[in-house]
């Protein structure tokens, strides 16, 4: 419910002894009592705890305290001095300096004050102290620039190598990072692996949320580049031209001449190079090649036509269905087929995932000009490549092969052929990443379901022929391979002649794939060593990214809170109760400003924090009012509990059956 009291954060905020601004709070989380309440804008009349009114008056001098680690912080005419709290030996305790690591760790909290998360009602009679100093000094999140940043006061960090472990919890010490409050650019902004750190052994249970991975060990953002916290640019680029391929150009419907609407497909566009009436190198037909919308789900296919088949064996389209079974990664899946007029004419479609941005082996190695009319793909660079001279690395056929071979397993397994393994039938889908395209097409074409065998032996033929193709460009078809035979012999390994001898010469035995398997031998660990350091490349990736979820939940909550102009008929809701540590938290974290005033723009601190309070970690922050009158010191947990309860009021509003979460 609305209401002026703090009744769940366990906060000490020292007030001011008179005048308006913020009052103060100062709430015990084992008592439960309230003896202040916190109030935004100032001048509202609090009620305070019994006696404390009239001892906050007397040093007159000083006008505002933050007790913090244990110390009390004074200062006087600009002077910052230090002492211990009451009652302790002032020998026993070392002069903390600012930003050392002894003054975090200093003075575990007492019993009582661990109970209270901090310090007691009693502390409120303290002196008062005003942080004007600089952030190093006065820990204050608006206060300006640390003017000092030695290497002598950098704290002594744990390794860096521990980085990205396990977050150690910081509940039995007062454990404030004075340097994560640091906004200089010279400074450590705790964006290392140092706020995982506290020097304190692990615990158990452990927290699976705090696994993340290391933080980008980036001091500023200033002196760093923003996109360097995020996925590498390269694959930024990739992925980000793909998503805008997939749906480039289908926004104003089908391309002039093609049907508006086939079946649940719409919005046709070609691809690949202008086709015309050309007749395929491969099906004998015209064949071009449509991106289209499903409207079934909404995603983008690939629709290959062929133009003028009459159906005339419906048993043609029988292994349309094996096909559709085949999920396999080096394969493009096969979604459905259909005969249509819709093109005025009779076409076969075939239905296929569509590849953004792909290319073809024919494209990509063979093709011998870059195609001026074609598309912004890798045709043109591919052709570029070709025109250097540049012999195909061994390495790269090998990859191929082995994808291709994984490929014809996967189909002569399931009882039928590819038939159609051309260089401009072999999709180049990604770096060395390749799928067979094309498949079924054939089948229904060139219905022949007698001689499925004869046709997986043509494939391991047609195998070796593409390898000769790759490896010897100026291989023409019907040419004698004694030639390509020596090229390769000269230019590449024993082992892929031999793979290529066995692949094209007639056996009276009839050959498998298993074999070839077998004659690649180590050649396909390299591969499975490539892809699974491709995959550890990219998890890494995913997992610098995978919290981004929860940091936006975070934000999205606080933006609820934040600023609401009313709530249950309280223009002052946001400005109150725990919605006012709320809103200090929030200028602690986006509102900083340095020496001269200038914002700053520091996007470490700003994960920083959100992770350190997603982790609802123990860690105290000083929070400061607007007007520099008042302080509280809070942990990251008692401000994840105030978004939870603030949050959950918000959800249950005007539903009071409604379960809190
Ligand atoms: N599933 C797909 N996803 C994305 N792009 C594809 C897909 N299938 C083919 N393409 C693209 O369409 C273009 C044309 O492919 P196609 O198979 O027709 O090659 P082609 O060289 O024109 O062969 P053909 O001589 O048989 O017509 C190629 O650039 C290819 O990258």
């Amino acid at each position: 419910m609305a209401g002026p009291s703090t009744k769940s954060a366990a906060v000490q905020i020292v007030r001011p002894p008179s005048g308006p601004g913020p009052t103060s709070t100062t709430t015990s989380t084992s008592t439960g009592k309230t003896f202040d309440q916190a109030k935004a804008g100032g001048g509202t009349k609090d009620a305070t705890a019994p006696g404390s009114e009239k001892k906050r008056e007397t040093p007159q001098r000083i006008c505002r305290n933050v007790m913090i680690y244990g110390f009390c912080k004074f200062q006087d005419a600009g002077c910052v001095y230090y002492h211990p709290p009451p009652g302790t030996d002032p020998n026993s305790i070392a002069t903390p300096k600012s930003g050392s690591p002894a003054l975090t760790n200093a003075i575990p909290l007492s019993k009582e004050s661990k109970s209270s998360f901090g310090l007691g009602a009693e502390h409120l009679s303290a002196p008062v102290f005003v942080p004007k100093t600089p952030i190093a000094e006065s820990a204050s999140p608006r206060a300006s620039t640390p003017a000092v940043s030695t290497g002598a006061q950098t704290p002594n960090w744990p390794p860096l190598n521990n980085a990205g472990g396990i977050l150690p919890r910081q509940d039995v010490s007062i454990n404030f990072d004075e340097s994560m409050l640091s906004l200089d650019p010279t400074q450590s902004s705790g964006m290392d692996g140092s706020m995982y750190m506290s020097g304190q052994p692990l615990r158990q249970p452990l927290d699976h949320h705090l696994y993340t991975s290391p933080l980008p060990h980036v001091s500023n953002a200033t002196h760093h580049p923003l996109n360097s916290f995020f996925i590498p640019d390269d694959l930024r680029r990739i992925i980000q031209s793909r998503q805008e391929a997939v749906y480039t150009g289908t926004q104003s419907g089908s391309a002039a001449g093609l049907p508006t609407e086939l079946g649940v497909y719409h919005s046709l566009i070609p691809i690949g190079p202008a086709q015309g009436t050309t007749p395929s190198k491969v099906y004998g037909h015209p064949a071009p090649v449509y991106k289209a919308v499903s409207s079934v789900d909404g995603n983008v296919y690939c629709l290959r036509r062929i133009e003028g088949f009459k159906l005339v064996n419906e048993a043609a389209f029988g292994s349309i269905d094996t096909w559709r079974r085949i999920k396999h990664p080096n394969i493009v899946t096969l979604r459905e087929a259909f005969t249509t007029k819709a093109f005025n004419d009779n076409s076969l479609i075939l239905v296929y995932d569509y590849h953004p941005l792909s290319s073809t082996v024919w494209e990509e190695h063979l093709s011998p000009a870059p195609d001026q009319n074609g598309p912004n793909t890798l045709a043109s660079v591919a052709a570029a490549k070709r025109r250097s001279g540049m012999p195909i690395p061994e390495r790269v056929v090998w990859s191929y092969i082995t994808q291709i071979a994984n490929a014809l397993k996967a189909i002569h397994s399931s009882n039928l052929a590819a038939r159609n393994l051309d260089p401009s039938k072999v999709l180049i889908t990604g770096k060395n990443r390749i799928r067979l395209n094309g498949c079924g097409v054939l089948d229904v074409l060139a219905f022949d379901a007698q001689n499925v065998v004869i046709h997986q032996q043509e494939d391991l033929v047609s195998l070796g022929k593409l390898i000769i193709t790759l490896c010897y460009e100026f291989f023409q078809p019907g040419q004698h391979p004694a030639i390509p035979l020596d090229h390769i012999g000269r230019h590449y390994s024993p082992d892929l002649k031999q793979l290529v001898i066995y692949l094209i010469t007639q056996s009276t035995h009839p050959k498998s794939v298993d074999d070839v398997v077998k004659m690649m031998g180590p050649r396909i660990l390299n591969e499975l060593d490539a892809m699974q350091n491709y995959s550890d490349v990219l998890e890494n990736e995913l997992s610098a990214e995978v919290e981004n979820g929860r940091i936006v939940r975070l934000l999205t909550k606080l933006g609820f809170i934040n600023e609401r102009a009313e709530f249950e008929l309280d223009p002052r809701w946001s400005d109150t109760g725990d919605r006012y540590i709320l809103k200090l938290f929030r200028d602690y974290v986006f509102h900083s400003i340095g020496v001269d005033g200038s914002p700053i723009l520091d996007l470490s601190h700003v994960l920083t924090c959100l992770n350190k309070l997603d982790a609802g970690l123990d860690e105290r922050i000083m929070l400061v009012s607007r007007d520099d009158q008042s302080c509280l010191v809070v942990s990251y947990r008692e401000i994840k509990h105030c978004i939870e309860a603030t949050f959950n009021e918000l959800r249950n509003s005007g539903n009071p059956h409604r379960g809190h979460r």
